[in-house]
């Protein structure tokens, strides 16, 4: 393991230059001379002692040193999850969480939030079909993220909103609020009632089809990776005046490890493309192509109808939702919500997250 004299200076965890009891830095790091060396140091079977040009000690446990140095850390900042197809999610078997285990047991939200973390998507079964009970649930796992659309949301195909999600009419697969600068972490859906037929909803791992292109154009997926598109969302109903753009490609990775971590594809909400310069253009749209033909694949397809007391959750950084078209009374309910709070809840638990 190597390490810089700062960032050794940085770290150090005496009383004065760290506060254990908040957890936060009390060292000013300007304060610190960028070509400080220490004058003595020395290493114990356990501890590595540091003596400062000012006299001040650091002490590092060596396991603490391994587990911070640069070697020792893998880059990774995305927890573990499994890339799935319609088959690879059937085969696992992922088991429904039911609703009393989900609310009042540690070990019942833990198996919940762990499946949802690996698969983008999880169930809660025996649910009070109501927009309360639905609440309650959410709130279990994270933060309600109020949007244009309220806090709970609650919809008929009655065309109240300027939006096709509240007509019968079907909905190719796409990601929601494309259109905010930073688009909600997670959807939950809960049908409350449906009296007729279709309606059934669709599931996509967008970063099972991302890999998919990946493997097969990595010019192509750099491309869906760098070009930033415009979605937009405008909206003039009575009582509704909304205009909200949100900035980003459809493909967003880390730069320092290229690990994907957002997918913004919907193309009912794409904006006119005006941040492109010709060239790129015709590209973008070949690349688009690649994308979209595999996430159309059948065998990419998860379908899934939802009843009254099953909650679907759905992690909308990754995974592609859409409908059918449907007849009769259809009643959904359900809200948006944070992502950073879901992990924290995740953490919590023990999970890696
Ligand atoms: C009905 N509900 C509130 C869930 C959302 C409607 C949002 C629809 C929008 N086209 C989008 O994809 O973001
Ligand atoms: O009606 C549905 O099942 C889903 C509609 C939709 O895409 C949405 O509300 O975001
Ligand atoms: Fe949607």
């Amino acid at each position: 393991m190597r390490f810089d004299y700062v960032w050794l200076r940085d770290h150090c965890r005496s009383a004065s230059c760290y506060n254990t009891k908040t957890n936060q830095r009390s060292l000013d790091t300007a304060s610190v001379d960028l070509c400080i060396k220490p004058k003595t140091v020395r290493v114990d079977e356990t501890t590595l002692f540091l003596t400062w040009p000012d006299g001040h000690v650091t002490r590092y446990g060596l396991e603490w040193l391994v587990k911070n140095s640069y070697e020792g850390q893998k880059r990774q900042v995305m927890h573990p999850r499994i890339l799935w197809n319609a088959e690879i999610y059937q085969q696992a078997q992922v088991p429904s969480v039911d609703c009393q285990s989900f609310l009042e047991t540690n070990e019942g939200l833990k198996e919940f939030l762990q499946n949802f973390l690996l698969y983008g998507i999880a169930f809660v079964e025996n649910v009070p079909p109501t927009k309360e009970d639905t609440e309650i649930l959410a709130e279990r796992i994270s933060l309600i993220r109020e949007t244009i659309y309220g806090r709970m949301w609650y919809f008929t195909s009655d065309f109240s909103r300027g939006d096709t999600a509240y007509t019968k009419l079907a909905l190719d697969r796409h990601t929601d609020t494309t259109y905010f600068q930073e688009p909600c972490g997670i959807q939950v859906f809960h049908c409350l009632k449906h009296e007729g037929t279709g309606g059934r909803t669709l599931l996509v791992d967008g970063f099972y089809a991302a890999e998919q292109v990946l493997q097969q154009a990595p010019e192509e997926f750099e491309l869906l990776t760098k070009v930033p598109l415009k979605h937009e969302y405008i909206e003039n109903v009575v009582g509704c005046h909304n205009h909200m753009i949100g900035v980003g490609p459809v493909l967003n990775i880390y730069p320092w490890n290229n690990e994907l971590y957002l997918i913004r594809y919907n193309n009912y909400d794409r904006a006119v493309i005006n941040t492109v310069p010709y060239d790129v253009v015709h590209r973008w749209y070949a690349a688009h192509r690649t994308l979209t033909t595999e996430l159309r694949r059948p065998e990419n397809e998860l379908w899934v109808k939802l009843k009254p007391g099953k909650a679907l959750f759905v992690d909308n950084w990754r995974v592609l939702h859409g409908r059918e078209s449907f007849t009769g009374y259809r009643q959904l309910c359900g809200c948006y919500l944070t992502r950073d709070d879901m992990l924290n809840t995740a953490r919590f638990l023990g999970l890696q997250a």
